[in-house]
């Protein structure tokens, strides 16, 4: 089976697999160009033959990372588009799903942006967490809109994100503190609103995202600092409507202490989580391209955007 997988399709899963690729939103688009190649270098010769082709790629890109949601509904959404009864029109289905999936990725982000930037007021100061697409869209288009925004930045260890977020605000015009991830709670005696992405929403609104914002957010509660999500609905968890709960990824523990380190601290165990749960008592707003929603009230939104729940998402219809 792997044979029939191109070449580009399995380069993609290595860099998700990796984190050269990350974030929720940016896994998604990924995912969706490389069942866009696997579709255009394709030389199947009958429409079974070539969907068990792009069903054998999709299952090779959901293998990567567990978490986050948007990689299964980007698969799904490309996949479903399959409808075609020839090779080239099942070809043409993809391509253009695809490219329709990319665009609404790009709007929904364009459009979250201006709802999560109506929350935020001339003057204020953000703490972010990790590095999210969807996050900096809210702070960019508040920048658009002429206000003055500065920002606390945690760093995010094992992998430092918060680097990059650093980076994008900078760039933006944001001025910008970095903090280590312990001195948060410190700080946020100075901050208006924590603002944070996400990889997965369940229906009761519960926000998984990467390890240490359920902290943040806690401590974010006991100041009365408001918490905000910016997640667009690529990020809804339809399994979470029939109860399944998120898979949290555990990662590599040389991500933390090499080989050498951990043998001279007399190798104690060492768990490396990449994501946490926030319950939805700590989370004031969902932002997304749908307008902000209360964590609660989520549920709404998921039932009419997936109904009663979806399959996997080579699965046959
Ligand atoms: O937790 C992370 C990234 O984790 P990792 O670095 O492990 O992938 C981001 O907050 C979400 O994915 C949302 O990002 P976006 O808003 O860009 O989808």
């Amino acid at each position: 089976m792997e044979e029939r997988v191109h070449a580009a399709v399995r380069d993609t899963a290595d860099e998700i697999d990796t984190m050269e690729i990350r974030g929720a939103a940016t896994i998604a688009e990924a995912a969706a160009h490389a069942l866009r190649r696997q579709a255009t270098a394709s030389d199947a010769d009958t429409p079974e033959a070539f969907k068990s082709e792009l069903r054998a790629a999709a299952r090779t890109l959901y293998e990567t990372r567990p978490t986050a949601v948007s990689l299964p509904n980007a698969l799904r959404y490309v996949l479903r588009g399959m409808s075609n009864t020839t090779v080239e029109g099942l070809r043409q289905n993809v391509v253009e799903s695809a490219d329709e999936f990319c665009d609404r990725l790009e709007r929904a982000q364009a459009d979250l942006g201006q709802v999560g930037a109506n929350r935020l007021r001339d003057g204020d100061t953000i703490m972010t967490h990790c590095h999210s697409t969807d996050a900096l869209a809210c702070v960019e288009a508040a920048v658009k809109q002429g206000k003055h925004i500065e920002a606390i930045v945690k760093e995010t260890r094992p992998r430092n994100q918060g680097h990059i977020t650093a980076q994008e605000l900078h760039e933006m015009g944001v001025p910008v503190t970095l903090v280590v991830d312990s001195a948060a709670r410190r700080y946020l005696n100075d901050v208006d609103h924590v603002l944070v992405g996400a990889d997965a929403v369940a229906a009761d609104g519960s926000v998984i995202n990467k390890i240490g914002t359920s902290g943040l957010a806690v401590n974010a509660r006991d100041r009365g600092t408001p918490i905000m999500v910016a997640a667009q609905t690529l990020k809804l968890h339809p399994d979470t409507l029939t109860g399944h709960t998120v898979d949290i990824e555990m990662r590599d523990t040389e991500e933390i202490l090499d080989a050498d380190t951990l043998a001279e601290l007399g190798n104690p165990t060492v768990r490396n989580p990449a994501f946490d749960v926030t319950p939805p008592r700590y989370v004031d707003a969902i932002v997304t391209e749908r307008g902000q929603f209360p964590p609660e009230s989520i549920v709404i939104l998921m039932r009419e955007l997936f109904g009663e729940g979806t399959t996997e998402p080579w699965a046959e219809p």
